[in-house]
């Protein structure tokens, strides 16, 4: 499989040189270096900052229709080079590649999306309270240049959400995605300039991460600040963009709990289980964590989840038997140990799994734990990787309250075969998204987000589209 020359897209060009030196591209299924991925300096974020500013005039000055349809042949572009940007993010981030081809296609339906929804930005008329006025309205206005963070998990999908929603209302972007995943962040790039994206409107930067936040986020030309990653770094990155009053969104982390209720199939709540919890090795933000079982069906739930969890092929995601690859970089392994051994010091059963394989690449086995006490580090923290723990509980109002009990409200989910229960539960669950009966929570024209530290705004969905909006008061009055 090939992977690409990396370059990044500054101010209308392609750059291999740049001055802030390169660094490697892990494959880690193999631990091999891939390729080499130049890094800004100061001078080329300037750049880039500069052009996005330019870029935004341009950008904002084509019509609706226009910004619609250049995004719908950028989605057809995606959709007709599937299978190598697929290809790309597996190398690069090691899922099975099945999985990448759905999420560049996935991808690709988003950016239609908000393609269409860039023709149905609204606004309204309100009846004027005083005489003389010819109209009153409330219009939406694309908010200016936005720089957008992406994290590693899904390379494809959360530019694609970030891109979509700011181009398609009218906004121009500086984009920095992982660094250990740029390839398909720049295949997704090309994409919307070769269909007609102004040049200047669209720069990918990448470099310590860090730095370049901190200088987008200051630099006088940057709007509005996108990020998706951590709910540490996203509280760091909105302070400084909150300094500025500049306008952020979050996609945080989140500690997705799962009721399965006494009256649920538990043969299709565990398969469906298994399935969303290893999918992507677990490193998804909306990933089940917390599975509270009844009590009296505790110890049949464990030993088929646990034989479930044991059965998964893991291997490389290029490897089409391939159910469940390796972790997106070393550090991953290290913190996944770290939140096991302090579950067991804990006093935890471990179950299954617990540690890395006994392979090259960042592969650690699926892992199930059962009653992790409420301090254990992976019932505060989100452990981002294969781990399942496993909770009785005796009522459901006492599971309601275990998977409330957290700071965080991203996805929920819940299995039960009574309406009743469904509808008590899909209000119960405090979550940006809750899934009864299903963990499909995330689509194209669906509202994704967190509540409480989980983020602040949404994506996708009408609602994605909003975000890069400012509103405006126009009021025109009968000349004098
Ligand atoms: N919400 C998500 O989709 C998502 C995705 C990836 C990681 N995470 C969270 O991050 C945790 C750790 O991941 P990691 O080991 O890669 O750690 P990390 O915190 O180093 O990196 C996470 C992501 O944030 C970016 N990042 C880190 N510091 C940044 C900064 N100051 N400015 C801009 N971007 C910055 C990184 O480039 C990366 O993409 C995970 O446990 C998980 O909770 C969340
Ligand atoms: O593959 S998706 O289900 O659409 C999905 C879910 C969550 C995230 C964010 O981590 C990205 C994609």
């Amino acid at each position: 499989m090939d992977y690409p020359e990396l370059a990044l897209h500054i101010a209308g060009r392609w750059r291999t040189q740049t001055q802030g030196g390169r660094r490697a591209v892990i494959d880690p299924a193999t631990e091999e270096t891939i390729a080499h991925l130049p890094l800004a300096g100061r001078e080329e974020l300037a750049e880039a900052a500069e052009a996005a500013r330019r870029g935004f005039i341009q950008w904002r000055a084509k019509s609706a229709l226009e910004r619609c349809n250049i995004l719908r042949a950028a989605a057809q572009k995606i959709r007709e080079q599937a299978k190598t940007i697929a290809q790309v993010l597996t190398l690069e981030q090691g899922k099975p590649l099945a999985e990448s081809v759905r999420e560049v296609t996935l991808s690709a339906d988003i950016v239609d999306f908000q393609a269409e929804e860039a023709k149905r930005l609204y606004g309204r008329l309100v009846p004027p309270r005083v005489e003389g006025i010819l109209s009153q309205a409330v219009v939406r206005r694309p908010v200016g240049p936005v720089a957008a963070f992406t994290p590693w998990n899904f390379p494809a999908n959360l530019p694609a959400r970030k891109l979509a929603s700011a181009l398609a209302a009218g906004c121009s972007v500086v984009i920095k995605p992982a660094e250990e995943t740029p390839g398909t962040c720049m295949l997704l790039v090309r994409a919307f300039l070769d269909a007609g994206v102004p040049p200047e409107a669209l720069n990918m930067v990448c470099g310590d991460p860090a730095e370049v936040s901190s200088f987008l986020i200051d630099h006088p030309a940057i709007a509005k600040v996108s990020f998706t990653g951590s709910v540490a770094v996203g509280k760091l990155l909105g302070e400084q963009a909150a300094r500025h009053v500049k306008r952020f969104t979050g996609e945080l982390g989140g500690h997705a709990p799962v009721i399965v209720c006494e009256d649920a199939d538990f043969s299709f709540a565990l398969k469906s289980s298994i399935a969303a919890k290893f999918r992507n090795a677990g490193q998804v933000c909306a990933s089940p964590i917390r599975f509270y079982i009844p009590r009296s069906r505790f110890g049949e739930w464990s030993e088929a989840f646990v034989q479930a969890a044991r059965a998964l092929r893991m291997g490389p995601g290029t490897d089409a038997a391939t159910q469940m690859g390796p972790l997106a970089h070393a550090r991953r392994i290290e913190d996944m140990q770290r939140f096991v051994d302090d579950a067991v010091e804990r006093g935890a059963q471990l179950l299954c799994g617990g540690q890395r394989a006994q392979r090259p690449g960042y592969f650690f086995e699926p892992t199930v734990i059962a009653n992790a006490p409420p301090d254990s580090r992976v019932m505060r923290q989100e452990p981002f990787g294969p781990i399942a723990v496993l909770q009785p509980y005796d009522t459901l109002d006492e599971a309601i309250d275990s998977a409330n009990a957290l700071p965080y409200g991203l996805g929920a989910y819940a299995f039960t075969r009574d309406l009743h229960t469904a509808h008590r539960l899909g209000e119960a669950l405090e979550a940006g998204m809750v899934g009864i009966n299903h963990f499909g929570v995330s689509q194209p024209e669906m509202p994704f987000g967190g509540w409480k530290e989980s983020g602040i705004g949404q994506e996708m969905g009408a609602e994605g589209l909003l975000h890069y909006t400012e509103v405006k008061t126009l009021t025109v009055g009968v000349p004098a």
